[in-house]
C-alpha cells in the first residue's frame, strides 16, 4: 500500500472583527511559570525593606494598610506580619491588589536595573506587531499593576513594546477583573463600544466577566498554564495567538 503524504489540511484561524484587542498577561501573552518563578523569586526577598523604606508613599501606606484588613491583623501589625500574609497570597498567586502594588513597585525598579526581563510565548509578539500595522487598537488588562505592566512590555525579548499599546489597565485604574463592571469601564475609557472590543484570557471567571459586560471573549487554553482544559463556556476556545486573525471593522 502506498502512503498518502497530503499534508493535514490547517485549520482556519477563529476571525475576529474588533477595533481593540484587550489581553491578559499571566497564562495568556506570557508564561505563568515565569511569573511565580523568575519574578515571585525577585519580589519575595524585598518584600519587608520596601514597605518599610516607602512608608510614605501614599500607595505603599494605603497597600499596607488593605492586607491588615483584607488578612484581619491587629492594626499596629509589624512588617514581618503583614509580609508574611503577602507569601502566603503568592504561595497561592491570589490576585490581591495591595500585594500587586508592593510587587509592581519593585519589579519595576528591577526592570530599571535590568535585573528582571519579561517573557512572552513565541506566536504573541508577531501578531500584536500584525494587528497593530493593520490598524487594530491593543491595550492591558492584568492584575499585575500597570507600574509592573509597562517595563514588562518595555523588557520583552523583542524589545521595546510598549509603542504597540494604547492603555494599560489594572485592578486599581479599571476594578477586580471577574466583575462585569471593569469591563464596562475599559469600554468607555477606550471610547469603543462592547462589542468592538475582545478580551484574549486564560481565566474562566473572567471571560464570564467580560462576556456578560457585551464583549467578545478569546479563552486561551494552553498546554502547561494553570487553566489549560477548563470550562470556558460560550467562549471562543485557541490554545495560541496564531489561531486568531483580528481584523478592524
Ligand atoms: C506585569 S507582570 C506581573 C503580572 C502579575 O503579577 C499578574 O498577577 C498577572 O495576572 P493576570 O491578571 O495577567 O493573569
Ligand atoms: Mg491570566
Amino acid at each position: 500500500m502506498t502512503e498518502d503524504h497530503t499534508p493535514a489540511p490547517t485549520p482556519d484561524p477563529l476571525a475576529v472583527s474588533a477595533r481593540t484587542v484587550v489581553v491578559d498577561i499571566e497564562g495568556t501573552t506570557s508564561a505563568a511559570g515565569f511569573i511565580l518563578g523568575d519574578l515571585y523569586d525577585y519580589a519575595r526577598p524585598r518584600l519587608a525593606s520596601w514597605i518599610d523604606d516607602h512608608a510614605d508613599d501614599p500607595a505603599i501606606a494605603e497597600a499596607r494598610q488593605q492586607v491588615v484588613h483584607d488578612a484581619s491583623l491587629a492594626t499596629d501589625a509589624s512588617t514581618e506580619e503583614v509580609v508574611a500574609v503577602l507569601h502566603e497570597w503568592m504561595e497561592r498567586d491570589v490576585k490581591a491588589t495591595p500585594l500587586k502594588t508592593i510587587q509592581g513597585q519593585i519589579w519595576a525598579e528591577g526592570f530599571a536595573k535590568s535585573e528582571i526581563s519579561s517573557h512572552f510565548f513565541d506566536d504573541v509578539i508577531p501578531k500584536l506587531r500584525d494587528w497593530h500595522a493593520h490598524g487594530v487598537g491593543l491595550a492591558v488588562f492584568s492584575s499585575g499593576s500597570i507600574a509592573s505592566q509597562v517595563p514588562w512590555f518595555r523588557h520583552s525579548p523583542d524589545g521595546d513594546l510598549t509603542g504597540l499599546i494604547t492603555d494599560f489597565f489594572d485592578t486599581v485604574s479599571a476594578g477586580p477583573k471577574k466583575e462585569p463592571a471593569s469591563y464596562d469601564a475599559i469600554a468607555s475609557s477606550l471610547g469603543v463600544p462592547a462589542g468592538e472590543l475582545v478580551f484574549f484570557t486564560d481565566n474562566p471567571g473572567e471571560v464570564a466577566a467580560a462576556l456578560e459586560a457585551g464583549w467578545q471573549v478569546v479563552a486561551f487554553s494552553r498546554a502547561g498554564e494553570p487553566f489549560f482544559e477548563a470550562d470556558f463556556g460560550e467562549a471562543a476556545v485557541v490554545s495560541s495567538f496564531a489561531e486568531v486573525e483580528v481584523v478592524a471593522p
